[in-house]
């Protein structure tokens, strides 16, 4: 019935972070309970504008109608969801858009998928980023499957339509009564909001952040500085608190620094980080902020994001394929099985190459330990040689053949498995190459190629920064924390090293990306040599559960991991609650019906977001998403980037796999399959089993009031690792 939307840019922030439902998209009304901003009609445009428009700001302008960009679209939510997120970016400049969006410019022109790579249809929506020549962001039109941006033009009788009313609107007294009933819209907190609490950045200084916590948060920007503590020890926190404080402080100085707060995860950056920041300075400010010159004081985001930034890959018609989501690692899984039948069948691999080698090559042969074989070939791929930048006939792989391994790598003593091994990486990028599709690592390798480019040395003092935090380290393989000290400014060194803020916890990555290239660069960052601060105290769990946790401790293999392996697991500050519990089911089906069952009861009484069912086994979360029996009772969260799904969870609880909901917390944990035939398989290796551990510790370390174990007979009863625990009666069967 409208024809077109018209937002200012703090309509847009708040509505960002709304649950809106399909029903919204009828009236596009707002409760009337929100303060700031208000609905007004004028012919058949909707203008939602806060208090803060004027006639100089800058809108959004959506539209509507059946050549819009909502054309046959059944997802009009998802749709519109990102188109909020383009004109945070447009109008910010500090959030960035995720590389799956594949965000194609072309001057002022922009254009990006609609929709989950996912889904079948490939549509994308187009935008002008400076409409009417006044910097709005006009939102036009949607096409199936990707199209010229200079062939896809803007209604413009359409666009002078809608801001023809603007100024009038803003100065209207006329504001729309929402109708009673559903609306279709809840104004609500960011996921970030609810972890970091009403606590704000004045508080925390003054009197919340513990000794520890103030030590980091004090350090100045002459070194870089590592921060190392267990789950829940408030390294975002402190990290968030000290980003903060630093830029306010430069702010009241000379305001001339930039930063940059790094994660690994794009929706952690966007719904968690920020999140944590409103609850900071629920003003928001922090966003808007300048330097003296006018530069963007804060970027928050992931490195892939700033390497498209520079690389622009969507222009090349290049895909980079995200591997830390359940679909690009079920997609990477079928490359390299196929690549390894491949091998196997080429003789000259086969009676040449392993001609000597029986033993292994009865292990590439074992069709029932094949999932755990690939599982290493993965790891050893993301962690070694993709990392490393090494592949068949190049120079580095002479060195791959023949080199020392370190412990944690996968175990292959002779050259004659690793050429087997390369050559199986050979046949997957081949594949990859086949599909126009790109691995996140290749993507680095080439954005460290470009950082030392002349273009970048030109650009370096423009576009760099001059503090840089990075959180969740311990995700960063190697060359991708080599690219780190390549964004500094020049003139960020000072006498000592460069600030480079690094908070991490190895105990969990659940993949090995942190241990290459050893210990040494989480001293010397090559930045300089960094100062460590480590956090002791756990502020997320309750002393039972974090009992528990350092029971469980023990699990881990120590030693061999020069001691930054290992994070000193005290006291929790929290309140007592229940000693954790080991259930046990018979039958799989049996557990999987319980557990959902107790887990959706407790969702209705405390908010679905609140309950997580952890799933430790990968093929059976993948065959329970699909299961009857328990379809509609809870949103799944499949990749780091669904965080939003979240939000609409409602009376259902969350299912996901615990390194989907790294930096998360949940009041209620169900961590399903703690079964023992896991780590009782033959295939398993010192690394997998304690990539293993890493798991359920880092999905028990998401409870923070109560948290059960939960495992099926038909594999074995419980897992061996929780034999110690049980011993002490830190969790207790029930
Ligand atoms: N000094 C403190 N006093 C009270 N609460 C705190 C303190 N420090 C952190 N917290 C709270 O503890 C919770 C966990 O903090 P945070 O997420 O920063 O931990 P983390 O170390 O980053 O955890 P993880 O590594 O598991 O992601 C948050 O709700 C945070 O607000």
């Amino acid at each position: 019935m409208y024809k077109s939307l018209v937002m200012d840019r703090t309509a847009v922030a708040t509505l960002e972070s709304a649950l809106i439902d399909i029903e919204w998209f009828d009236k596009y009304t707002i409760p009337d309970n929100s303060e700031d901003i208000r609905v007004v009609i004028r012919d058949s445009t909707v203008y939602i504008l806060s208090n803060d428009a004027d006639v100089n700001s800058r809108f959004l302008v959506v539209n509507l109608t059946e050549n819009g960009v909502f054309r046959g679209s059944e997802s009009k939510k998802r749709y519109f969801e990102r188109i909020l997120r383009v004109a945070l970016h447009c109008f910010d400049r500090n959030v960035s858009l995720p590389i799956q969006w594949q965000a194609y410019h072309d001057g002022s022109r922009l254009s990006i998928y609609a929709e989950s790579i996912r889904s079948d249809d490939q549509n994308r929506i187009y935008f002008d980023q400076n409409a009417g020549e006044r910097g709005n962001l006009y939102a036009y039109a949607v096409t199936k499957g990707p199209q010229q941006l200079f062939l896809v033009n803007p209604d413009m009788v359409l666009y002078n339509e809608a801001v023809r009313w603007i100024d009038d609107a803003i100065y209207s007294e006329d504001v729309e009564q929402p109708p009673v009933g559903n609306l279709g819209i809840l104004l609500s907190e960011r996921i970030g909001t609810y972890i970091g609490g009403s606590t704000t950045l004045e508080q925390w200084l003054n009197n919340r952040l513990n000794t520890q916590q103030l030590k980091f948060v004090e350090k100045p920007h002459s070194a870089p500085v590592r921060l190392r503590g267990a789950a829940g020890t408030g390294k975002t926190q402190a990290m968030l608190v000290k980003c903060l404080k630093d830029m306010y402080d430069d702010e009241s100085q000379l305001n001339t620094k930039t930063f940059a707060f790094l994660t690994h995860s794009s929706a952690l950056a966007h719904e968690v980080v920020r999140g944590m920041l409103y609850s900071l300075d629920p003003s928001g400010r922090w966003q808007t902020l300048r330097t003296a010159g006018g530069e963007t004081k804060i970027w928050i985001g992931t490195i892939y994001e700033l390497a498209q930034q520079h690389l622009n890959y969507a222009r090349k018609g290049v895909t980079p394929l995200a591997v830390d989501g359940r679909e690009g690692r079920e997609y990477q899984r079928i490359l390299i099985d196929s690549s390894l039948k491949r091998i196997l069948n080429n003789p000259h691999i086969v009676h040449g190459v392993l001609a000597s080698e029986a033993e292994f090559l009865a292990r590439l042969k074992n069709e029932e330990s094949r999932p755990a074989l690939i599982e290493e070939i993965m790891n050893e791929f993301a962690c070694t040689l993709d990392a490393e930048n090494i592949h068949k006939g190049s120079e580095a792989a002479e060195a791959y053949l023949r080199g020392r391994r370190e412990k944690w790598q996968m175990d292959l003593p002779t050259a004659d498995q690793r050429k087997t091994i390369l050559e199986i990486h050979d046949v997957y990028r081949s594949l990859l190459k086949q599909e126009r599709f790109l691995s996140m690592d290749q993507m680095i390798a080439d954005y460290g190629r470009y950082l030392h480019s002349h273009e970048w040395e030109q650009l370096r003092d423009r576009d760099g920064f001059d503090v840089i935090f990075v959180d969740e380290y311990h995700y960063f393989n190697r060359v991708e924390a080599m690219t780190l000290h390549e964004l500094f400014k020049s003139r960020a060194k000072e006498s000592g090293g460069w600030p480079l803020f690094m908070a991490y916890d190895l105990k969990q990555s659940v993949n090995d990306a942190g241990l290459g290239g050893g210990f040494e660069r989480f001293r010397n960052p090559g930045v300089g040599k960094s100062v460590e601060v480590e956090l002791t105290e756990n502020y997320r769990s309750t002393p039972q559960i974090t009992r528990f946790l350092q029971d469980f401790d023990a699990a881990f293999p120590s030693a061999d991991l020069e001691g930054e392996y290992n994070t000193f697991i005290a006291h929790s500050r929290g309140k007592d609650g229940e000693i954790p519990t080991l259930k046990i089911y018979d039958t799989n089906y049996e557990l999987i019906d319980r557990v959902f069952e107790a887990a959706v009861d407790k969702a209705r009484r405390i908010g679905g977001r609140r309950v997580a069912v952890l799933c430790l086994v990968d093929h059976l979360f993948d065959r329970y998403r699909d299961a009857g029996r328990i379809s509609g009772k809870f949103v799944s969260i499949i990749s780091r980037d669904d965080l939003k799904e979240l939000q609409f969870a409602r009376s259902r609880c969350v299912f996901s796999m615990p390194e989907y909901v790294a930096g998360l917390q949940f009041d209620t944990v169900y961590l399903i399959h703690a079964d023992r035939t896991d780590l009782a398989s033959d295939g398993f290796s010192p690394g997998a089993r304690r990539r293993y551990i890493n798991r359920i510790y880092l999905g028990a370390s998401r409870a923070q009031e109560t948290l059960y174990l939960v495992s099926s007979r038909e594999r074995g009863g419980p897992s061996e690792v929780l034999s110690g625990p049980l011993e002490n009666k830190t969790i207790v069967e029930v």
